[in-house]
Formats: structure tokens, C-alpha cells, sequence
């Protein structure tokens, strides 16, 4: 009986073991009377030998053979240091499952042929390196999340309220009314923390964002978390362990994968607690000293947070924004009214805004006054608005957007990589 193996279990020290393996055509040559079939599978790829002289049928077979074409292959491992890595199979046996005469992606395939053709995208090895380092920082999450005691949850996505703006709603006819796609869990997720206390999800949330930045999708996945008896200082703590975690494993288990898209691993690798933590101010401050035009009060966007991270060797705080550019929810700094208590992560070398947290009013009149300055209905809210009426506490949270982290962590140039089908303002299809 032969053993099926993956391309990536083929090792020079296999030399002389038959072995069966099943993968779609990667590369192929022809030299002489040999043709050289790169095979690919969801481990990785092999080099693959097929002779004249070692078994005519399956080298004229092979001679046909066209790229993404998927077979079955039986033969001989043969230790090579020539090949990609350094072991090659000589096949005898060659089953083609559906030969292919033409693949549309050629190496000179633009991004936005890329993106039209998804579908066909996904096979690539980078492609499905990126979805294997995502998984893997998913992974980790989950395993810190459940040792740190938190309650995984699963929210509703057709909601009938903003949570960040209502200028960035998704609403859909709900039978004789209308519902919204759900922006963020949050206020879900807060309504579970009075029998859970700790508890996160990691949900589709939409945005119908109109900006077309490299780090805006309509639809992105959202990991949040909620902890009752928190206030910011401790979310942010809860936020740099659990990064802290999720690269450091993505390094430990994803490393290969990761350096096909980065050599220098330094601001991974400095991803450990305690973060940098600068104020609002102070980030005002340094921009300003940069020559950047912006006055306190004023948001940062891609661009300015762009500059800032150049001040950084790893992921940092920004806390204490001011009031005004900054959610209903969020609670007014009790020692400054005109600021909240909110902080973002930002990740260096660029990339910005990963995580968006704060802690939340938990008191009821506070709330409806800021529901009201922002222009919303406070019977819209009501339920929301209850759970300051019945044992309400001090409680915190945030949202990380995982594409975000996995932009940052292999340094691509657009979110819309991070993800298996990206969705922005002009892209619905595949
Ligand atoms: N539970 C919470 O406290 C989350 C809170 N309600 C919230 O949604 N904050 S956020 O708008 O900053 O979004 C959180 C993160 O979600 C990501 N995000 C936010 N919007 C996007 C878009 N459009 N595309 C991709 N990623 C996005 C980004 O990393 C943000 O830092
Ligand atoms: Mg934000």
C-alpha cells in the first residue's frame, strides 16, 4: 500500500519510498526527454519527474499536461539539491483528473484581474498563505481567549440601530420594516456581560464606507470583546496580552508563511507587553512638530496616523480623545469633560488603526444626554438604555478589525488581500 503524502512531506531523507501524492499542476518544463511538473498542494509544492526512459505512458501524458491541470501521481522520492526543495518525486504513475488548456491568471495579471477572477485567486500558494496566517491568529485568539476566562458569543447581524454613525448603515427591507447589517457587536455584547461578564464574538460587521483606502472594507471581520467590572486601563491591558499572543503564535507557528511576505520580523517580535501608550495630546503634539496641519480636535486619519506610527517600533495606545470626534457610547473623562475615555491601537510601519475601544457611560442620563447631542432617537435605543437601569457597572471593550492585523502582520498593501472575497464599494463579485 503506498502512502498518499503531502507535497510538503517529501524530504531528501525519504530517498528510495514510493509515495502517492494528488495536486493540481503548479509549474511544468520540458528538457529533453523529461518533463518537469512543479506540483502544488495545500501543504506546498514538489517537484515532480516524469522520463521516457523510467515509464513512456505517463511521460506522454505528462507532456499534455496544462497548468492548474489536477492528478494523481505515484513514485519514487528522490533525494535532489536542485530541486525547490531539495527532493524530487520520478513518477511512474501519472492519473489525470481533469486536464486544463488554458488558466486564465498569468504572472502579469493585474491586482484588479486578480480580484474579477477571486475565485481562481484562492489556489495560489501566497494567497493561501495569507488564509493560513489569518486562521492561525484566529487560533491564537481563541486559545488566549479561553485561558484568560472569556465566553465566546454569537450576536445578531440584522439589527435595527447605529453604533458607529449612521452614515455608514447597510439597511435592508425586514418584511413590513426595515433592519440594518450590524456595524459592530458591541452593544450586544454589552447586554451579555450582566450574566457572562467576560465575553467576545468574532462576527461579519459592515460599513458602507465610501472611502477608498487600503484599509476600508464594506464588510471585514470583527473580534470583539466586552469586560464587565473594566475600565479602560484594564481593556487595554486585556488588548496588548491578547495581540501579544495572536502574533507571537502566528510567528511560532506561521513563521515560513510570514516571511514569504516580510524579512524584517522586528515590530512582530516587539509585540509584547507592555505597548507604548501616548495620549491624544501628545500624538497632536508630535504631529504637529512633523509639520502636519492638524488642530486638537480634528481626527487623525490614514495619513496622519501613517505618520505617527513612524515614531514606533511596535503596536502603541493612543488614549483620550476628545469628545467630539468620538462615539455616543464612550464615557466622558470624569477629569476632563471635553475628552472620553477611549484608546485605539495603531500598528507601526504604517498600517495604523487596528483596534477601536473604550470605556463605556454606564450612566443612564449621561446616556440619553449623548444620544441626544448626536442627533439619534433615544427610544431607538431603549433596550440599550435599560441596562443602565438594572445593575448597571463600569464595563469596557473594543473591536479589532482582523484583516487590519493580518495587513500589518504580512504587510500587504490593501485589506482587501486579508480577505477570501473582498467587498468594497465597487466590488460585489465573486
Ligand atoms: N466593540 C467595540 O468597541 C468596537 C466598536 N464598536 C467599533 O466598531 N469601533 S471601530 O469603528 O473603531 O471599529 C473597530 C475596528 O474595526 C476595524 N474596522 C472598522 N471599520 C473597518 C472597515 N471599514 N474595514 C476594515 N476594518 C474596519 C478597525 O480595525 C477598527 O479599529
Ligand atoms: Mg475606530
Amino acid at each position: 500500500m503506498i502512502d498518499k503524502v503531502y507535497c510538503a512531506d517529501v524530504k531528501p531523507e525519504m530517498e528510495g519510498k514510493r509515495v502517492k501524492l494528488a495536486g493540481w499542476v503548479y509549474r511544468k518544463r520540458e528538457v529533453g526527454k523529461k518533463v518537469f511538473i512543479v506540483l502544488r498542494d495545500s501543504s506546498g509544492i514538489v517537484q515532480v519527474v516524469f522520463s521516457k526512459e523510467l515509464n513512456e505512458e505517463a511521460y506522454r501524458e505528462a507532456k499534455k499536461l496544462g497548468i492548474e491541470s489536477s492528478v494523481i501521481i505515484k513514485g519514487t522520492v528522490k533525494a535532489d539539491p536542485r530541486a525547490p526543495t531539495g527532493a524530487e518525486v520520478q513518477a511512474d504513475k501519472l492519473e489525470v483528473i481533469q486536464n486544463v488548456d488554458f488558466f486564465p491568471i498569468t504572472k502579469d495579471a493585474s491586482p484588479e484581474f486578480l480580484l474579477d477572477v477571486r475565485h481562481l485567486h484562492l489556489r495560489s500558494p501566497k494567497v493561501a498563505s495569507i488564509m493560513k496566517v489569518k486562521a492561525t491568529l484566529v487560533q491564537a485568539a481563541r486559545e488566549w481567549l479561553l485561558q484568560d476566562g472569556w465566553y465566546e458569543v454569537f450576536p445578531p447581524i440584522l439589527v435595527t440601530g447605529a453604533v458607529e454613525g449612521g452614515s455608514t448603515l447597510f439597511k435592508l427591507k425586514y418584511f413590513d420594516r426595515y433592519a440594518y447589517l450590524s456595524q459592530s457587536a458591541q452593544l450586544y455584547l454589552e447586554a451579555a456581560i450582566f450574566g457572562l461578564e467576560k465575553v467576545w464574538s468574532l462576527t461579519p460587521s459592515f460599513r458602507a464606507e465610501k472611502s477608498r483606502t487600503r484599509r476600508h472594507l464594506t464588510e471585514f471581520w470583527h473580534l470583539e470583546l466586552e469586560g464587565a467590572w473594566m475600565d479602560l486601563w484594564d481593556i487595554m491591558k486585556v488588548e496588548e496580552e491578547l495581540v501579544s499572543y495572536m502574533v507571537q503564535r502566528a510567528l511560532e507557528l506561521r513563521r515560513s508563511e510570514i516571511e514569504t511576505f516580510r524579512k524584517d520580523l522586528t515590530t512582530l517580535k516587539n509585540a509584547v507587553p507592555p505597548f507604548p501608550r501616548i495620549s491624544y495630546d501628545e500624538a497632536i503634539d508630535i504631529l504637529q512638530s512633523k509639520g502636519v496641519e492638524i488642530e486638537w480636535g480634528e481626527d487623525m486619519g490614514a495619513d496622519e496616523e501613517r505618520v505617527l506610527t513612524e515614531e514606533f517600533e511596535a503596536p502603541f495606545f493612543v488614549y483620550g480623545y476628545p469628545k467630539g470626534i468620538k462615539a455616543f457610547y464612550m464615557k466622558e473623562d470624569p477629569e476632563d469633560p471635553k475628552k472620553v475615555l477611549a484608546a485605539d491601537m495603531l500598528a507601526p510601519e504604517g498600517y495604523g488603526e487596528i483596534i477601536g475601544g473604550s470605556q463605556r457611560e454606564d450612566d443612564y442620563d449621561k446616556l440619553v444626554q449623548r444620544i441626544l447631542e448626536e442627533g439619534m432617537n433615544p427610544e431607538d435605543y431603549q433596550w440599550y438604555l435599560d441596562l443602565r437601569k438594572y445593575g448597571s457597572v463600569p464595563h469596557s471593550g473594543f473591536g479589532l478589525g482582523l484583516e487590519r492585523l493580518v495587513a500589518w502582520v504580512l504587510k500587504l498593501d490593501h485589506v482587501r488581500w486579508a480577505t477570501l472575497f473582498p467587498r468594497t464599494p465597487s466590488r460585489l463579485y465573486p
